[in-house]
């Protein structure tokens, strides 16, 4: 493996002074007080480096890796500094990009696929000429996935998951790439291999920093440079590899014969070995102090890097650019074939359209020809109104499963500067519409003319028409539930909640003028209310003629009369539909500002 002929990069240098780090945490009286995370840390990380922040579980690691990306800033006090200048976060995360600790692929699309979507959305482009394809092909050689290029995500192994997300990262070039826990859950030999690569990119310029959680003792040797955190968030090394034991020494610690550098290191900041902690702390003065380097091969390593930045700090704002409308159209199209691909390949759109038909032959058969017989007037009503709350369950159930497994993904791809969020938005709403389209119509064909609604194409399609836009605003209403709660306990319940009020102002529990009129209002706001008032007046408005009754008297044999009862006299299907499709839309827009947000928080 080697990067350096194509993929070669001039790094970027990294410092920074007094980080700290504070979020709200609960204490044990149920208050909310602020935890420090990272207590004033500072440090440097330089190009052509493969640097490894090391420490015990919950010393900080992930959370200075987060701050140093940008991915949180939250919470965070300090300066840091690219190149020595004050770090542009949206200028950074253009040269930057961060490989998260669970790889957040497209499990659906084989690697060469991934990589192909991924080099048309970082270069805007439909087709890639013969110089991109021939990089993408570098890049899987290189990091030997080229023999399984054609393999589905899914059953790639864990080392060429982690590879695959490293792949897909490079192809923009970045200079700087972060890590958290690369070789987490990976077996030694993957770790190695894993580790080994990011040792050839950091040799290839780039500056490579990556949080460790364990490391063998030859897995720590890959390492240049190492950044080693207390559980208090104090720095307590911060240097080469290669001069720890010597710095230890000084300290009159030394680690034992056989033991692992890495356990020995994490164990002195645990005060396995005496209260060593403070004094160390003090001593590389919380990573800010060199001083003990001097003479040693890392001082002259500094004086090179400082000679490299001051010959290219300036260069890099040359490679800022904004997305013009057009590049996020091309991003929008690009995204919704690769949307497309997902969901075609997923058994899960198959099972909503058997789940539409099976229910729908349920019904038809149960409700056979009620809708021409006047004595059944209360039960076509029912079956109308318990088919709304099908399409809304099913539609709004399958936003709320799918919707969060994309989060994660969309999170990675959007902090690394994939695309923008609206093309994003776009494409994943329009991918669903024709799926949802086919679900309303089949379940409102075999529905509508087994249980015997008037047979005219007009009412059926207004029929449809309404019960589609049901079913896009409970989509949304999905959407919107996944985004504000990853958990899907919490999402299922709150949507049952959300939308039970609804269906008791839908206009059949109970009727308006029968409501106390304090909360007739809620009739005007519950979409259930304008669906339910619009299909009312599909099967029985328009002056449809008089119905068959099958009994000696029939009152509700004039449609006029069931319209009546139901406090439904006015015909307002158009004022009804736009109601309901004012709603979704209102929806939309909150979701996605809902979901700009969330991004932003993270
Ligand atoms: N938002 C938060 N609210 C409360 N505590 C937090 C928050 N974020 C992080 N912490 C706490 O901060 C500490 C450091 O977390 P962090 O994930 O950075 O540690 P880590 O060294 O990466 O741990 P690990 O190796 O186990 O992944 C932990 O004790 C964690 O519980």
């Amino acid at each position: 493996m080697e990067f350096n002929r194509v993929l070669s990069n001039q790094g970027l240098d990294l410092r920074f002074d007094d980080l700290t780090y504070r979020v709200n945490a609960w204490t044990d009286a149920f208050k909310i007080e602020k935890k420090i995370i990272l207590q004033g840390v500072s440090g440097t990380f330089n190009r052509s480096q493969l640097c490894a922040i090391i420490g015990c579980s919950g010393s900080g690691k992930s959370s200075l890796l987060n701050a140093l990306s940008g991915y949180k800033t939250n919470g965070c006090t300090g300066t840091i500094l690219i190149n020595n200048k004050p770090q542009d976060l949206k200028f950074f995360k253009k040269q930057s990009c961060y490989i998260m600790q669970e790889d957040q692929l497209h499990l659906q699309l084989t690697v060469i696929e991934s990589m192909i979507f991924a080099s048309k959305l970082k270069c805007f482009t439909f087709s890639l000429d013969a110089s991109q394809l021939k990089i993408i092909d570098y890049i899987l050689e290189s990091l030997n996935l080229f023999k399984v290029q054609n393999t589905i995500t899914k059953h790639l192994s864990g080392g060429e998951r982690k590879k695959l997300s490293i792949a897909l990262e490079l192809i923009h070039n970045p200079s700087i790439m972060f890590f958290d826990e690369p070789t987490s859950g990976l077996d030694s030999s993957s770790a190695n291999q894993v580790l080994n690569t990011l040792k050839d990119l950091a040799n290839s310029g780039r500056t490579i920093i990556c949080t460790i959680h364990q490391a063998t003792s030859s897995q720590l040797k890959i390492f240049d440079d190492l950044y080693v955190l207390t559980p208090s968030g104090h720095c307590i090394y911060h240097g080469m590899t290669s001069n720890l034991l010597d710095y230890l020494a000084v300290q009159g610690l030394r680690c034992p014969l056989y033991h692992n550098t890495a356990d020995y290191i994490i164990e002195i900041s645990l005060g396995e070995y005496g209260d060593h902690v403070e004094k160390l702390v003090k001593y590389i003065n919380n990573g800010k102090s060199i001083e003990w380097l001097k003479n040693t091969k890392m001082e002259v390593l500094v004086k090179e890097n400082q000679s490299k930045i001051e010959n290219t700090s300036d260069e890099f704002k040359d490679k800022t650019f904004t997305r013009h409308n057009y590049q996020k159209l091309i991003q929008f199209i690009i995204l919704l074939h690769r949307c497309t691909v997902k969901t075609l390949r997923e058994k899960f759109v198959v099972t909503r359209l058997l789940v539409h038909i099976i229910v729908s032959a349920v019904y038809g058969w149960i409700y056979f020809d009620v809708g021409i017989n006047a004595s059944y007037i209360h039960d076509n009503l029912m079956l109308l109104f318990f088919s709304l709350l099908f399409i809304m369950y099913t539609a709004s159930s399958s936003m709320i499963i799918n919707f969060p497994l994309e989060i994660p993904i969309l999170s990675k791809e959007y902090f690394n500067q994939w695309y923008s969020l609206a093309s994003y938005y776009l494409s994943y709403t329009i991918v669903d519409f024709p799926i949802q389209v086919a679900c309303t119509f089949l379940y409102c064909v075999i529905l509508y003319y087994f249980t015997g609604q008037p047979l005219e194409w007009s009412r059926f399609g207004m029929y449809m028409l309404m019960m589609l836009m049901v079913g896009l605003l409970s989509q949304t209403i999905g959407m919107l539930m996944g985004t504000l709660f990853s958990d899907l306990r919490f999402s299922t319940i709150l949507t049952s909640f959300l939308l039970m009020p609804w269906m008791m102002f839908g206009g059949i529990f109970i009727r308006i003028s029968d409501t106390p009129e304090i909360f007739r209002w809620l009739f005007d706001i519950s979409f259930m209310k304008h669906a339910m008032e619009g299909i009312v007046h599909c099967i029985y408005g328009w002056d449809r003629p008089k119905l068959n009754c099958s009994k000696i008297y029939c009152y509700n044999s004039l449609p006029s009369h069931i319209l009546k009862d139901l406090d439904m006299s006015v015909n307002k299907y158009w004022f009804n539909f736009l109601a309901v499709s004012a709603i979704y839309l209102l929806l939309k827009v909150v979701t996605y500002l809902v979901l700009k947000e969330k991004l932003k928080i993270h």
